[in-house]
């Protein structure tokens, strides 16, 4: 039974100093919001919020805290920090999902209790998009009455359609005058979730309008999620979609659960999937919730904090001067602009000067980051050749980021470690802590216990290890097994119950075989599986990724390849969030960031569209240097 505090005795771990506002939002027993600019420590906050809630038993025993954030790496990372701050024992009650894998375990868990109509068949396919093509393929199913159009299915535009396709709550209504898009609408849901004993088909959006359509029928329900969850916290809250919005609504609004939201307007960049225009006034409206501003920087060195302010001020009227840590030297901190006249030479002068940063200042590659707008795999592909003639390795992360959060990966890669080293001791310390909780084991248990535990984990480590050795036999199927022996001798159950992403479904099956894909990849490659495990983590690799990917991530230097009018070809229609997205990967560097123009790549460029952006940071003082 862990020994709680009181609140006045309460302190940051990890001697974190917070700063006046974010102390009050640490223990503010209201709904409330918090609206910092980047590096300011809004997941951070979060994390000490929790450490606060559980020491004190704030957040009372049983009660759980749900966080959710969007993207698999940043729900992983909080998790990991409430962990390291407070403990494996207190960091249970702790739950950080996607907002997409919340409403997947809910839509899962009480599929029985989702109104016939929309209720999907047990086993259903989840579709990573729904788009033209897929739409298509459905409309030749369907027959609309002749009385809606001669036209019929072609009459229905399809950018219109896949808008409108989930805005709306359910159940969709037949109004007394139909049109063919409201009839493409309701009958394509009907397809989708009740294709004549076909696996129903859905989307992430499809099932939080499914999730939230079956919570407001149920109230029963809703109340036992309301009884599980003292708190929730929810992250990068600009980025929350109005599907996402009307789901928390009536999950927790006017509820005992206190909420709390943290994000940056500045930082918006998911517009194009939905993110709402408003998200802090209607969520300060709708649950009543306070608000509080956080003025520091403890990313970003004062040069680059000093540039984001200029950046800052053109995104909003009320930008905030941002203070930064007092970590750094007041000097410290560069942006230059790079130019080239082709990719060829942008590709060798980049590898060179990271080589010599890798050097001289001992940089690890890891800390390094390189961005680019769009399509990293045409815009970085020569700098990774390059890069590589050096042996330094780089590659495009992607799918990577997602798989590499996920808790069960973590798990098998302490395995496989502890499989290949003679000494892995923060792994094998990582799978012993594992079975101990596994096993109910605590401190003061008896020695003979946990000596045959750990006598048993020896034993399989080295049949894992007799197995590895054989490479000769190598396949996909054997990495297959290879990796899945580990969930079974853990226990695939309390794996599942420990880990509530697994839950239900076939989803852990899915990511181990997922992990299995690439690592035979890399095994095939390298030719050994210390390698292939360093790679597959990527170990000294410096990451390649779009903005998109970058969000909530920091990096000692940041690399953005291709400021130029094509990367940012919609740059006229969506001025406000391309510049969101700009200072979204300006923002992930502590100390250095560099931006590359090309003349020519494949064609000639051009940089007349985002004269803004050179513009700002010309007004920063960023300087231009042709290579
Ligand atoms: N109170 C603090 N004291 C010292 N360092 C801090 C504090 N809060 C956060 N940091 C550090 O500052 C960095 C940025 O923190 P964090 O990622 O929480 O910021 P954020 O506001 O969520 O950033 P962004 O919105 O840009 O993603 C991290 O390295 C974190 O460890």
């Amino acid at each position: 039974m862990p020994r709680y505090i009181t609140s006045t005795s309460w302190i940051p771990s990890d001697n974190m100093e917070l700063e006046a506002a974010a102390l009050l939002a640490v223990k503010s027993t209201k709904n409330s919001y918090v609206i910092a600019g980047p590096g300011a420590g809004k997941t951070e906050l979060l994390a000490q919020r929790a450490s606060y809630l559980l020491e004190t038993n704030t957040s009372p025993l049983p009660k759980k805290i749900l966080a959710i954030s969007f993207k698999k790496d940043a729900a992983k990372n909080l998790q990991d920090r409430v962990l390291k701050r407070c403990g494996k024992a207190l960091a249970t009650r702790f739950e950080s999902l996607t907002f997409d894998a919340f409403g997947k375990r809910l839509f899962e868990n009480f599929r029985k209790a989702i109104p016939e109509s929309y209720r999907p068949s047990k086993e259903y396919e989840l579709l990573a998009q729904f788009g033209r093509d897929a739409l298509e393929q459905v409309f030749i199913q369907l027959s609309p009455p002749k009385q809606l159009g001669k036209y019929g299915l072609a009459g229905v535009n399809k950018g219109q359609f896949l808008m409108q396709y989930t805005a709306s709550q359910l159940p969709h209504v037949n109004p007394e005058t139909d049109s063919i898009l409201n009839w493409a609408i309701r009958n394509t849901w009907t397809y989708m979730l009740n294709s004549n004993g076909k696996k129903s088909q859905c989307t992430f959006p499809m099932i939080s309008r499914i999730v939230e359509y079956m919570l407001r029928k149920n109230p029963l329900i809703t109340r036992a999620l309301r009884s599980t969850y003292s708190h929730v916290f929810l992250d990068e809250f600009q980025d929350t979609t109005d599907i996402q919005y009307d789901l928390l609504k009536t999950a927790f609004k006017d509820s005992s659960v206190v909420i709390t939201a943290v994000g940056d307007d500045k930082q918006r960049i998911m517009g194009w999937a939905g993110a709402m225009h408003n998200a802090f006034e209607t969520y300060k409206t709708d649950f009543d919730a306070d608000e509080f501003v956080l003025l520091r920087n403890f990313r970003s060195a004062p040069n680059l904090v000093k540039m984001q302010q200029v950046l800052a001020t053109s995104l909003t009227d009320n930008s905030v001067v941002a203070v930064p840590s007092e970590r750094w030297n007041e000097d410290e901190g560069t942006c230059e602009i790079w130019n080239f006249n082709d990719e060829h030479r942008e590709s060798v002068y980049v590898a060179n000067q990271i080589r010599n940063w890798i050097a001289s200042e001992g940089i690890n590659p890891r800390d390094i980051c390189i961005l680019s707008k769009v399509k990293p795999e045409r815009y970085c592909g020569s700098i990774i050749s390059e890069l590589s003639k050096f042996s330094i390795k780089a590659r495009i992360e992607a799918n990577l980021q997602d798989i590499l959060s996920e808790p069960c990966v973590g798990v098998i890669v302490d395995f496989l470690r502890l499989a290949c080293y003679k000494q892995a001791p923060m792994s094998w310390g990582n799978i012993v802590k594992l079975l101990f909780h596994i096993n109910g084991i605590n401190e003061e248990a008896r020695y003979s216990q946990v000596y045959n535990l750990e006598n048993e984990l020896k034993r399989f480590i080295s049949g894992l290890s007799d197995q590895m050795l054989d490479m000769d036999k190598l396949s996909l199927a054997q990495v297959q097994a290879l990796l899945w022996s580990t969930v079974e001798f853990l226990n695939e159950d309390i794996l599942r119950r420990i880990f509530p992403v697994y839950q239900v479904g076939d989803y852990l099956q899915k990511v181990v075989y997922a992990m299995a894909d690439y690592l035979y990849q890399y095994l095939v490659h390298d030719g050994s599986w210390t390698s292939a495990i360093e790679d597959f983590i990527g170990i000294n690799t410096i990451p390649i990724m779009t903005i998109h990917k970058s969000k909530g991530l920091e990096y000692d230097t940041v690399l953005f390849v291709g400021l130029e009018d094509s990367a940012f070809f919609k740059f006229q229609e969506q001025t406000d969030e391309d510049t969101a997205a700009f200072f979204v990967a300006f923002s992930r560097a502590k100390r250095r960031v560099v931006f590359t123009y090309s003349q020519n790549r494949q064609r000639s460029q051009s940089r007349s569209n985002i004269k803004s952006l050179y513009d700002l940071l010309s007004d920063a003082g960023v300087k231009e240097i042709t290579i």
